[in-house]
């Protein structure tokens, strides 16, 4: 069984971070593993408090890892400040981490900071080791510095992440509207990821599960391009599916018989 390292913040409603990464995982059949950088205190309503892991801590949850296991692709998630995101991206180059995909979780659908803003620099060092990354909106305006409002402003954004150093970069459109298109550039041309936007309140960890699904692909040896498509599939089924637990957003659905009842092309 192909093994999938998630690195992000725990989500104690398990909406999103590391446990929307190992539903995921578990999902599309492959082995998850956590390094756990924060404890968000949160619910469906919003975050309300984090405890960030000591680096020490997150760089020894990963030497556990690497120096027993193989791993088959590494996820990114919130990272938090500047110390974490060194320790992790050091420690990815020593131990020759392949498949790295990094989601750059900066900002909350609730609107809390999940970043320090002082880390964003060292976010775009994590980014250069990244064989894809999958900035949201407000995310690539934040790496860019740039208002992302139209398609040909996703394009151009993800040119100048791609001058970051990352293989692949994809614009996630979810914050968009009218429809639910994303961008992939693969560092030579654009391919655009079609969606359906589907009228719900519950996305909580759309990102999170989209990034673990790329990881997860990618593992099994599919190509980068067919890892995203088949990503994109399976979060359209999993927002599809997703339902009400709380007052506030939602969690997605993880049911993978409905997934392969919906009949999309999954391997
Ligand atoms: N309401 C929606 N309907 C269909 N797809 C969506 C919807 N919201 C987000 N998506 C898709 O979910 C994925 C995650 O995107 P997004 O929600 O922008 O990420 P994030 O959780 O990082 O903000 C993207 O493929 C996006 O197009
Ligand atoms: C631990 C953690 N990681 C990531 C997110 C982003 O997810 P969303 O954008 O759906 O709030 C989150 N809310 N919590």
């Amino acid at each position: 069984m192909k093994k999938v390292l998630t690195i992000a913040g725990s989500d104690s409603c398990g909406g999103a971070g590391i446990q929307a990464d190992l539903k995921t995982m578990s999902a599309l059949g492959v082995y998850g593993m956590s390094v756990i950088t924060a404890v968000t205190c949160q619910n469906t309503k919003g975050v309300f408090d984090v405890q960030e892991i000591n680096k020490n801590i997150v760089g020894s949850q990963i030497r556990c890892i690497f120096d027993d296991i193989k791993v088959d692709a590494v996820k990114i998630g919130m990272v938090s400040n500047s110390e974490i995101v060194k320790t992790i991206r050091e420690l990815l180059l020593d131990y020759k981490a392949k498949n790295i995909v990094v989601d750059p979780v900066i900002i909350s659908k609730s609107g809390y900071f999940l970043l320090k803003p002082e880390a964003v620099e060292e976010l775009k060092k994590l980014i250069s080791i990244s064989h894809i990354v999958t900035p949201n909106i407000p995310e690539a305006e934040s790496l860019t510095g740039f208002k992302i409002e139209d398609e040909e402003h996703m394009k151009k954004a993800a040119l100048e992440i791609s001058k970051m150093g990352p293989k692949w970069v994809l614009i996630k459109g979810g914050h968009r509207c009218n429809d639910a298109n994303d961008i992939l550039y693969t560092g030579q041309k654009f391919i655009k990821i079609p969606g359906k936007r589907i009228e719900t309140v519950n996305t909580h960890g759309t990102g999170c599960t989209l990034s673990s699904a790329i990881a997860s692909h990618l593992a099994k040896g599919i190509d980068i391009e067919e890892s995203v498509k088949k990503s994109k599939n399976y979060i359209t089924n999993a927002i599809e599916n997703s339902f009400s637990i709380g007052h506030g957003v939602g969690p997605l659905g993880h049911f993978i018989e409905l997934y392969n009842k919906a009949n999309v092309d999954y391997k």
